[in-house]
């Protein structure tokens, strides 16, 4: 299965959640009575948009009215294009052809619309200032004409991709050997499954990889990536429970060095209750790995939990004051309704994306692509 698909299969409750939003969204301008809406600025801000139109005379021949119209002429204009719609030629019935002739629900972009969807996009945790930002890019261009389901989502598709493409970027890969990849994140975030997916897809690349059990006061998180390490054929360094993670980051780096290593992944704790402690204990790392390579680490990744939703931002505004926090994987982006999230911290951070999580399994990690996590988010096909 493509990772498009997967992602899209799997990211089912933020697309539902969009999707379902902007089909509402529409549906609620087509069942509203005839020209319930038709208020006097909302005729003018239509007539700004298109000066050249003239206002009230409805065009003579039944043609799709056109887009820039105020509602009440578009919708006249709409029902003279009806009858002929709903009578496709028998040729056109027997060939499947009268189907193309079926008007989709149309919804005339006005201020209410605008509300609506930026209130569409802020319950995915777009966040009220990047959605806010989208709604004002739909608008542009579009204010006062009458837009389908399917042309809103390619339209907010287009504008999610637009902010996300400059942050997917691949987890760079340099020459030095070995590049230490140095791992953080609040516990449960998804870190050790990260590690494993990233050090067994590496190794399945051909390059040998080392892991550094480095949250050495949970024994199931050394346990768990003694798991992944053996799946993948993959060392893993641990260290007696309670001791010092720097030590053991110390010991992993000289070992993966003499071993002429690719890749040491170094996992952390993710004890944000006492984030003194952490912060001393990162920077300890950090201290003590330069003393075998002044240029490590030379990523330092944060892993985000999507479910948190906004809960991220914080995550990333914490993270970057105690590490240098050099990109970002997202994880669990299958079954959330918070994808929008990523938005958001494209918006926000601009920190590099590398890679996003949609389950459990080696193969559920792919490099973050904008364009198919657009189409994903919204629902589109
Ligand atoms: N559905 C789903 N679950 C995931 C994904 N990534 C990780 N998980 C699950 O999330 C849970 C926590 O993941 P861990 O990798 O243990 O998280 P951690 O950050 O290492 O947590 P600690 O070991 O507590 O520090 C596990 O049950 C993982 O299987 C993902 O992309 N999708």
């Amino acid at each position: 299965m493509s990772f498009f698909k997967k992602l899209r299969d799997r990211m089912f409750r933020s697309s539902d959640k969009i999707g379902e939003g902007l089909e509402a969204l529409v549906a609620e301008d087509a069942a509203a009575p005839e020209g319930a809406e038709t208020g006097a600025s909302e005729a003018a801000r239509a007539a700004e948009v298109a000066p050249a139109q003239p206002p009230a005379a409805p065009p003579a021949a039944p043609v799709s009215p056109p887009p820039a119209m105020p509602q009440a002429q578009a919708r006249e204009a709409e029902r003279k294009v009806e009858p002929e719609a709903a009578k496709p030629g028998l040729l056109g019935r027997l060939f499947g052809g009268g189907g193309a002739a079926v008007e989709e629900p149309r919804r005339l972009v006005d201020d209410a619309m605008l509300e609506s969807l930026e209130e569409v996009l802020i319950q995915t945790d777009m966040g009220v200032e990047t959605s806010m930002r989208v709604t004002a890019n739909i608008a542009e261009g579009r204010f006062g004409k009458r837009i389908s389901t399917r042309e809103l989502k390619a339209a907010l598709a287009g504008e999610v991709a637009r902010i996300m493409e400059p942050v997917a970027r691949p987890l760079p890969i340099y020459p030095k050997r070995p590049q230490v990849v140095l791992v953080v994140g609040v516990n449960g975030s998804g870190k050790t499954t990260t590690i494993g997916k990233l050090a067994s897809q590496f190794k399945a690349a051909g390059k040998s990889v080392v892991i550094a059990a480095g949250d050495t006061f949970r024994a199931a998180a050394v346990e768990q990536l003694q798991v992944w390490g053996q799946r993948a054929g993959v060392p893993v360094l641990t260290a007696p429970e309670g001791s010092d993670p720097a030590s053991l980051a110390f010991d992993a780096l000289t070992q993966a060095q003499a071993q002429g290593a690719d890749l040491l992944l170094i996992d952390t704790a993710g004890r944000l209750q006492n984030r003194q402690d952490l912060m001393e204990e990162l920077a300890k790392i950090v201290r003590v790995i330069r003393k075998v390579d002044a240029t490590a680490p030379h990523n330092t990744l944060l892993v985000l939990d999507a479910t948190t939703g906004q809960n991220a931002l914080s995550q990333v505004e914490i993270f970057r004051k105690i590490a240098d926090v050099t990109g970002l994987v997202m994880t669990k982006l299958d079954g959330t309704a918070k994808g929008g999230v990523l938005v958001a911290l494209a918006d926000r951070f601009g920190l590099p994306i590398h890679a996003i999580g949609v389950g459990e399994q080696i193969d559920d990690l792919a490099p973050f692509d904008p364009e198919d996590f657009a189409k994903a988010l919204v629902g589109q096909e």
